[in-house]
């Protein structure tokens, strides 16, 4: 089997006496959608959040393509190629969707010197950032506002933005999250051809688009995965039932 592209080893966070991660370990596969589900407060956010940088384990190793990535920053990782797409924040509002991606570009492609040249008429940072918009299908909106967009829009345009820095792993919580259904089945498409660009570890509450989506699928209950498997292991896992899916109407 192929080298896990992300691999994290008996991961661990407490929150005084919380144990927000017990103890995780779980590998991203490349050309995987790998799934992460479990009830609220599971700590889904919380692992997340500890891969890409933004909060650091107590123990536990974190290998990004091969690399123990640990010590990093959020930059860094980003850098290295952890893309990820749950930072409203990240976004630049006043300027335009094209702007936003046009920044990442010109992140990816170093600091060069572009003093002289008009920033808007660069055909090297807006012709990429073009291309990027128009695959996730937010082109008709390059020149809105981020601030106008609409939730679903800004949920484009981030992932828009994470494809412009050439990711080789995304890391996406819940970007069905405020979506309606016709956005929601438009994303499933999308995400599913992106698994074969780059693996993807979603959280997702959405059990319609993990089941339409998932390759594997790992249950965190209480910080914990108990279980991980494919679509049909997961449904069929009576532990699984019980902790979670039990739970859904
Ligand atoms: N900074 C923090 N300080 C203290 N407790 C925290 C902190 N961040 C998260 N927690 C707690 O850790 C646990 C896991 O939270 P987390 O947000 O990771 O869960 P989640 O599975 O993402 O939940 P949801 O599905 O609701 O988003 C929760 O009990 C939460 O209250």
């Amino acid at each position: 089997m192929a080298e896990p592209v992300l691999s994290i080893r008996d991961l661990r966070k407490s929150f005084g006496a919380l144990k927000a991660t017990d103890g995780v370990s779980l590998d991203l596969r490349p050309g995987e959608i790998h799934a992460l589900i479990g009830p609220n407060g599971a700590g889904k956010t919380t692992l997340i959040h500890q891969i890409a940088g933004g909060i650091t384990p107590d123990s536990g190793e974190i290998i990004f393509l091969g690399e123990d990535i640990g010590a990093l920053g959020v930059a860094a990782r980003a850098r290295r190629g952890l893309g990820r797409s749950f930072q409203i924040s990240s976004l630049a509002p006043e300027f335009s969707a094209l702007r936003n991606v046009m920044l990442a570009v010109q992140s990816r492609q170093g600091s060069s010197f572009r003093f002289f040249r008009p920033v808007m008429r660069d055909l090297s940072l807006t012709e990429p950032a073009m291309a990027m918009l128009e695959r996730t299908g937010l082109a008709s909106r390059a020149n809105v506002p981020a601030a106008e967009l609409s939730h679903g829009e800004r949920r484009q345009l981030e992932i828009a933005i994470a494809l412009a820095l050439g990711p080789k792993a995304f890391l996406l919580d819940e970007p069905m999250a405020g979506m309606g259904p016709e956005g929601s089945r438009a994303l499933t498409g999308f995400l599913d051809g992106l698994r074969h660009e780059a693996p993807i570890l979603l959280v997702e509450h959405d059990m319609d688009a993990v089941f339409a989506l998932a390759d594997r699928i790992s249950v965190l209950v209480y910080g914990r995965i108990i279980a991980t498997g494919t679509v049909d292991e997961i449904r069929g896992d009576a532990e699984v039932r019980r902790a979670y899916l039990g739970e859904q109407p």
